[in-house]
């Protein structure tokens, strides 16, 4: 069931325009990330939703309630959306309790209970209560600052870059714990992120900005194997890209005759991710094969170079695993495991 529609939403700011025409539909319970580059138009997408700014076109809509159309808007705190943001937020002067109840109603009874009830919710000590933010590490204050937004009982939880001031191991348990919470507690979710992966494993859906315009918007497998163009597959990994004769479908490229999808006729530019290719020692390797030109090592996986026989292209980059690696100098042999992508539907 849709809980969230955005309709053609447009913000200038003066002569710049922040976004363009976004349309996009959340789901009761789901989790959306927004990805794009810098200056994208996330956090502004964000502030709308919120309503911390008012759109110039275009509407939104939360469970049938119009939140803003042209200069009417449902304020910020009559909306039910809770959020995150990047740095907590947390109110300094106040203990962790009373950070967390900061959004409760006036003279709750069981207030106490609440409070412990949401800590218990984020995974944090209950003897954490009494302390004051500082006195928490990065993850414990994100834990808190997400506890107050979910003493809210909001309809809809954003997080803007919640995990980006935390390192890497614990962004990744933060995310999964935050994710666990609000599944458990039904809430559907907005994440805007710089982080592809982190967007790609958090989300059911991914909402690709670029330039203040959606790009594309679909489950993460599907971004990623089938993007709208090259910018997006760039955006949302490394990539080998192409250019091929398309025969229905297969097409002939640099890498042989190789599966594609959807089936097309003529000159294509063709996606393939570097996983599908397969690479293996082979000196009497029949075309098409190549030459390992450069191999680095970084632990579990090198990453390699292959400059293809005869063709005028980049080498080919590749990370395999580091077990039994190839050496510059090396012939090899490259086999395609799926269908090649291309471009040109959404
Ligand atoms: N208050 C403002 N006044 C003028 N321009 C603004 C304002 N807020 C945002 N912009 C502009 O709108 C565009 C989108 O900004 P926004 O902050 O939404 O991007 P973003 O994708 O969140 O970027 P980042 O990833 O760097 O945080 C940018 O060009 C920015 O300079």
């Amino acid at each position: 069931m849709t809980l969230l529609t955005l309709e053609t939403l447009t913000k200038r700011y003066g002569p710049a325009t922040a976004l363009s025409d976004v349309s996009l539909s959340i789901v009761s319970g789901s989790r959306t990330a927004v990805v794009g580059p810098s200056g994208s138009g996330k956090t502004t997408l964000l502030r709308l939703i919120a309503g911390f700014e008012a759109p110039d076109a275009g509407r939104i809509v939360l469970k049938g309630e119009v939140l803003a159309q042209g200069a009417a808007a449902v304020p910020a705190h009559k909306r039910g959306i809770g959020i995150v943001a990047q740095d907590g937020a947390l109110f300094p002067h106040l203990s962790i309790a009373d950070n967390i109840a900061f959004g409760f109603e006036r003279g709750l009874a069981d207030r106490e209970q609440r409070i412990l009830d949401l800590l218990d919710m984020v995974e944090l000590d209950r003897g954490m209560m009494s302390r004051r933010p500082h006195q928490l590490s990065g993850g414990q204050q994100q834990r808190v600052a997400l506890a107050r937004a979910l003493g809210r009982k909001p309809r809809l939880m954003l997080l803007d870059e919640p995990f980006s001031a935390l390192d890497t191991g614990l962004r990744e348990n933060m995310r999964k714990a935050v994710a666990r919470v609000l599944e458990a507690a039904g809430i559907a979710t907005i994440l805007v992120t710089h982080d592809q992966a982190e967007a790609l494993s958090f989300a059911d859906q991914v909402a690709v900005l670029r330039e203040g315009r959606l790009v594309q918007a679909g489950t993460p497998r599907r971004l990623y194997l089938q993007p709208k163009d090259r910018e997006t597959a760039l955006f949302l990994g490394d990539a080998v890209l192409l250019p091929a004769i398309a025969r229905g479908d297969v097409a002939d490229c640099a890498l042989g005759r190789v599966e594609i999808a959807p089936a097309r006729q003529g000159k294509v530019e063709i996606m393939i991710r570097p996983e599908q290719i397969r690479v293996m020692r082979d000196e009497n390797a029949p075309p098409p094969a190549g030459r390992v030109v450069e191999v680095e090592f970084s632990g579990a996986t090198s990453t390699i170079a292959v400059v293809l026989d005869g063709v005028a292209l980049p080498p080919i980059v590749i990370k395999t695993s580091s077990v039994g690696v190839l050496e510059a100098g090396d012939r090899v042999r490259l086999d395609i495991a799926g269908k090649a992508h291309v471009f040109g539907q959404a």
